[in-house]
């Protein structure tokens, strides 16, 4: 199948397991965000999609290729934007390209006119014969997500794209990645950046050493719901009186105000029962949706359990 699947995959580093378990697909034209802390495996994970790395147990494929045993066609097949650019500060823009058209064998009559048409996306057109030495850290962070699409690849694996643009230069890139899944490419985003997420995402798995979570954007946000209410005077004096509640409930106070993150709407009506048994003139109570960045801590703080 195109897209990728991954079944079951596994790293071990000596007695250390990076990650385990892992299984999930991606679909052509899909922006897949692949989430987790530091250390949770993520470039592990896309080293062993793009044919680096050899996985210690389960399989993945990766546009039908296995990422076993068919690392050439992989490789030709994807597309790698890691966080260091790897370019040559001596060489020009165009010799890091050329550099990088010849490594991968390919047809310069083909892939220079593709080039071209991203260093003008990407407002580098008239900068290709400088040294990249003195380019920016945003023109250079441009071209290497130049030099990762001149291949063509259909699957493309984009490490933290955005890191070191100015919010002009992130619109910019952000704007192609979106593009380059509409034309039927595979993108797998990495990023502790999670409005930029929420922004490109269609589906998000979210990892620390196995896959804490595996959703489309919008169910993980609404995974939990919450309540915003507004009681007359301190609201933290209510808390002790939620926590006799039969389920156990996440409360942030602030002032007069209370954020109850609730497991599910129908608890809504138990809650406000519960504030006013317990004395609270309510104000207001309108549901709201928890932010991705407080079901991700949740995810991630559960999942350290
Ligand atoms: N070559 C290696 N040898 C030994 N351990 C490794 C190797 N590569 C990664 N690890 C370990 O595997 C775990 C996952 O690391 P990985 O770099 O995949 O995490 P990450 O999610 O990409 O983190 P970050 O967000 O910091 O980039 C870490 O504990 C790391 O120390």
């Amino acid at each position: 199948m195109s897209g990728i699947r991954v079944q079951g995959l596994a790293k071990r580093f000596g007695s250390r397991t990076a990650v385990e378990g892992l299984s999930f697909e991606v679909h052509p034209g899909e922006v897949f965000g692949l989430l987790g802390p530091n250390g949770a495996g993520k470039t592990t994970t896309v080293r062993m999609l793009t044919g680096l790395l050899q996985p210690s147990e389960g399989e993945a494929s990766v546009w039908g290729f296995s990422v076993r045993t068919q690392g050439e066609q992989l490789r030709r097949t994807v597309g790698l934007l890691t966080e260091q650019p790897g370019l040559y500060d001596r060489l020009t823009a165009r010799e890091n390209l050329r550099f990088f058209i010849k490594l991968h064998e390919l047809e310069e009559s083909a892939a220079w006119p593709r080039a071209q048409i991203y260093l003008r996306r990407f407002g580098l057109e008239g900068r290709e014969d400088e040294p990249v030495g003195s380019f920016s850290k945003g023109m250079r962070q441009k071209l290497a997500i130049v030099r990762t699409l001149v291949h063509d690849p259909k699957v493309i694996f984009l490490d933290e794209p955005t890191s070191g643009l100015d919010p002009e230069s992130a619109r910019t890139v952000r704007d192609a990645v979106a593009e380059l899944a509409t034309e039927g490419r595979t993108i797998v985003l990495c990023s502790h950046n999670l409005a930029e997420v929420e922004r490109l995402c269609s589906r998000v798995a979210v990892i620390q050493g196995r896959l804490l979570a595996l959703a489309p954007l919008g169910e993980l946000r609404h995974a939990g719901l919450a309540l915003d209410i507004r009681v007359e005077g301190e609201a933290e004096r209510f808390r002790p009186a939620l926590a006799q509640l039969p389920f156990a409930l996440n409360v942030l106070t602030e002032g007069s105000q209370l954020k109850v993150m609730l497991t599910e709407s129908a608890q809504a009506p138990d809650v406000l029962a519960c504030l006013v048994t317990a004395g609270a003139r309510v104000h207001s109570a309108v549901p709201a949706h928890r932010p991705l960045e407080e079901v991700y801590l949740e995810l991630i703080r559960q999942g350290r359990v």
